[in-house]
């Protein structure tokens, strides 16, 4: 089968090894019309691969890939990178020095007459905001306005798809935070179908559509981001978006019990090994003299404070845990608290090695 009918990407059951080293294992995900999936996961876990894979700059030792329907990788085809129609933003985006703005906008649309070629350079200049600088040259321009002329350059031959691989690690948080959102804005103005890869699940969160989390190789668990926060798949998942406390406790009854309180346990068997996970900011506190917690440390940190606290219940062992409250609240160490855990802010998944 030589075409799938469907448009944007779809990566099917794709594996890929590096000398014997198996790096993407079946992964399978697409990417909709317009859609921004991010592939998000710790370092080597096969995100650039994947994306390279897309590109068609490596060959998949196993599987297929789809773009706008048609098969450009996998049962004996390979189309190459260039001719995919595919856009590509990367972290070391450089333009071309020699040429203008202008000029680096228009290099790629070659196939147009001269005329349409810059009517169609000023209109993606314009998209990005820097009609003002078509005459600059690279050197002329701060980081931010570069990787927006890298944008447009990559957009203005109206490709199939974009690829972006940690394209806003080169530029420092504050600019960071504009360059993304502006960003982000083109892309979606644009309507191309995007994939993105990022290390950073803040920016994951507010990039994509819907993200595939991945963990050695292997797409984990892929959805939209509100519902990977609130329902994640299992313990990796849960600690891929930020710090999160993680208490061990046994099943019994349907449910552990933990210096914190009690939390069912759907699926898991009784007598089971359970990690309890617990995100710092599912955590409250409430000044009491017989609470069951001690401030140890209290962190203000502008917007929130972070607050090491030790918990000793009767009959426990005492816990290490990090509340996250917002940054009005910052209690004086030495306090004693009593504890409230948000129940949709923690998750119950078998201990390591216990299939539940
Ligand atoms: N050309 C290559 N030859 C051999 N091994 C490679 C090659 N490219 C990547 N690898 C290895 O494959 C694994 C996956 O790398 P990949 O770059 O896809 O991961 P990643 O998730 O994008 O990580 P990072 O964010 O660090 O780039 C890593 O162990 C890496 O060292």
């Amino acid at each position: 089968m030589n075409t799938m009918g469907t448009d944007g990407l779809i990566i099917d059951a794709v594996s890929h090894d590096y000398g014997g080293k198996d790096v993407v294992r079946e992964v399978s995900l697409r990417v909709g019309p317009g859609e921004l999936v991010c592939l998000l996961g710790p370092s080597g876990c096969g995100k650039t691969t994947t994306l390279r894979i897309a590109a068609g700059l490596e060959a998949p030792r196993k599987g297929r890939v789809f773009l706008d329907g048609r098969l450009v990788s996998g049962d004996g085809t390979h189309v190459p990178p260039e001719h995919r129609h595919v856009g590509f933003l990367f972290q070391d985006y450089a333009l071309f020095p020699h040429l203008d703005v202008l000029g680096n906008v228009e290099f790629g649309l070659d196939r147009l007459a001269r005329p349409a070629r810059r009517e169609r350079a000023l209109a993606v200049l314009e998209q990005v905001g820097m009609t003002a600088y078509a005459g600059a040259w690279p050197h002329q321009l701060s980081g931010g306005q570069q990787q927006r002329v890298a944008l447009a350059r990559a957009l203005a031959p109206h490709p199939r798809l974009m690829l972006l691989d940690e394209p806003f690690s080169g530029l420092d948080k504050r600019l960071r935070d504009q360059v993304r959102d502006e960003t982000l804005h083109v892309l979606k103005t644009s309507g191309v179908s995007t994939l993105m890869v990022t290390h950073d699940p803040e920016e994951a969160m507010f990039m994509a559509d819907r993200i595939a989390v991945m963990r050695a190789g292997r797409v984990v668990q892929m959805g939209e981001p509100a519902e990977l926060y609130s329902r994640p798949a299992d313990a990796f998942v849960a600690s891929t978006f930020g710090e999160i406390n993680m208490l061990a406790a046994r099943v019994a009854g349907g449910a552990v019990e933990t210096a914190v309180g009690r939390f069912a346990a759907p699926g898991l068997a009784e007598s089971q090994a359970a990690g309890v996970l617990i995100r710092p900011e599912g955590v409250s506190l409430t000044p009491a003299a017989d609470g069951e917690a001690v401030v140890l440390v209290s962190h203000h940190l502008g917007r929130s404070s972070l607050v090491h606290l030790r918990v000793e219940k009767d009959g426990m062992a005492p816990q290490h845990l990090h509340a996250r409250l917002p940054g009005t609240l910052c209690p004086a160490e030495g306090a004693r608290v009593r504890l409230a855990v948000d129940p949709a802010q923690a998750f119950v998944f078998p201990a390591n090695g216990e299939g539940g």
